[in-house]
């Protein structure tokens, strides 16, 4: 077994099983959640050989923002869940190692006190069907500090998670949430479904958001190349490549799969502030391996959901660095026996079987 994996057990002897289950599940038969993990390992690598790999950086920008590495949080629900700091927490052990931080809409905790923790930070929008709740949050999410916005697309409805509790069905941590998920908004006077994703939303909601927030706009959850280049004639500064881990269409190509044709298809674009349009990736990248396939294969930077989950649940801020850490370290040992010192040589004349 390898450290994620024991790691992920260590999470599970912690926490409560509906907490665990939420947190690992796939949707339907969970056919995505297992070929997304198989995905990255399928390509094979062509090294190159007598290259001067005594300085490897694993240093990049993503949209403009200079990290230490391209192994980056994804937005998740719940964290407080995981672990009673949540969302600052994860921005304290991504600073600690230069990385930076996704927060998801449902967060239960204040803007101010990720943004405390020191990483920077994009946050995560789901539009709902109130949208003035929605552009309230988007504004002091901009007001506390968020880089950019990360506009989820892939669930216009809730995908079918088979055996597994819905959060808001949780005892304690489902109130406790619910009150400090929004900040304080009083959500008692709004209609029940207020805070459901908006099933109806299009491509206009782009520059909606970017004109509410004065920021840049990834899209994620984009899986084909021809709705990645609508996105970004829209207003979008790029997309993020993602299955949601598994978790809403079963049988849907995993993300691996996907990058490919999405990465060519934004190849040369711009975004609206005219630098190039950037593709990023995420959904069952587990090893250093995965994240240079990824980079091979178009993506500027990957995101992390479970793995920093499970680092959240056991060691908090300190669990979280080691895991972005570790799949850093063994980043810059792929990238040392590749021949490609920085992020800019990780290209596709690394990989074997490009089309696998
Ligand atoms: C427990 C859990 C909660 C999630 N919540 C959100 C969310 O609130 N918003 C969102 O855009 N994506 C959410 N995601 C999807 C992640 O952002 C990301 O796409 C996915 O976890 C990547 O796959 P991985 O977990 O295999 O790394 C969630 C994923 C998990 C596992
Ligand atoms: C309404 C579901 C929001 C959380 C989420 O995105 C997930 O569980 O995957």
């Amino acid at each position: 077994m390898g450290w994620l994996e024991q790691l992920e057990q260590q999470a599970a002897a912690r926490l409560p099983d509906y907490v665990h289950d939420y947190f690992r599940c796939g949707a339907g038969t969970e056919t995505t959640l297992r070929e997304d993990l198989a995905a990255w390992a399928r390509p094979r690598l062509r090294p190159r050989v007598l290259r001067d790999v005594s300085r490897i950086s694993t240093a990049t920008t993503v949209l403009g923002t200079p990290v230490d590495t391209p192994v980056l949080a994804a937005p998740t629900a719940q964290q407080v869940a995981a672990h009673p700091g949540g969302e600052a927490e994860t921005a304290k052990g991504a600073a600690a190692v230069g990385s930076l931080v996704g927060v998801s809409t449902n967060t239960g905790v204040r803007f101010a006190d990720i943004a405390a923790g020191g990483a920077p930070w994009w946050y995560q929008v789901y539009v709902m069907r109130d949208r003035g709740l929605t552009a309230e949050l988007v504004r002091r999410a901009s007001a506390a500090g968020a880089g950019a916005l990360l506009l989820t697309v892939d669930l216009p409805v809730v995908g079918r998670r088979e055996g597994v509790a819905d959060p808001t069905s949780w005892a304690d941590e489902s109130r406790a949430n619910r009150r400090a998920n929004f900040h304080g908004i009083d959500l008692t006077a709004l209609p029940a479904d207020a805070t459901a994703t908006a099933p109806d939303i299009g491509p206009d909601t782009i520059g909606w958001l970017r004109e509410l927030s004065g920021l840049p706009v990834l899209v994620k959850g984009v899986l084909r190349g021809d709705d990645a280049r609508r996105c970004v004639a829209a207003g979008a500064a790029g997309v993020v490549v993602s299955t949601h881990g598994g978790r809403q269409l079963d049988r849907s190509v995993p993300a691996a799969r996907a990058l490919p044709e999405v990465a060519a298809a934004l190849a040369e674009e711009r975004g609206p502030d005219g630098a190039p349009a950037e593709t990023y990736v995420d959904s069952g990248l587990r090893r250093g391996e995965d994240v240079l396939v990824a980079l091979a294969l178009g993506a500027r930077a990957v995101f992390v959901g479970r793995p920093v989950l499970w680092g959240l649940a056991t060691g908090g801020s300190g669990g979280v660095a080691d895991v972005l850490g570790r799949l850093t370290a063994e980043l810059a040992g792929a990238m040392a026996l590749t021949g490609a010192p920085t992020c800019a040589e990780i290209g596709p004349d690394l990989l074997f079987d490009p089309g696998t």
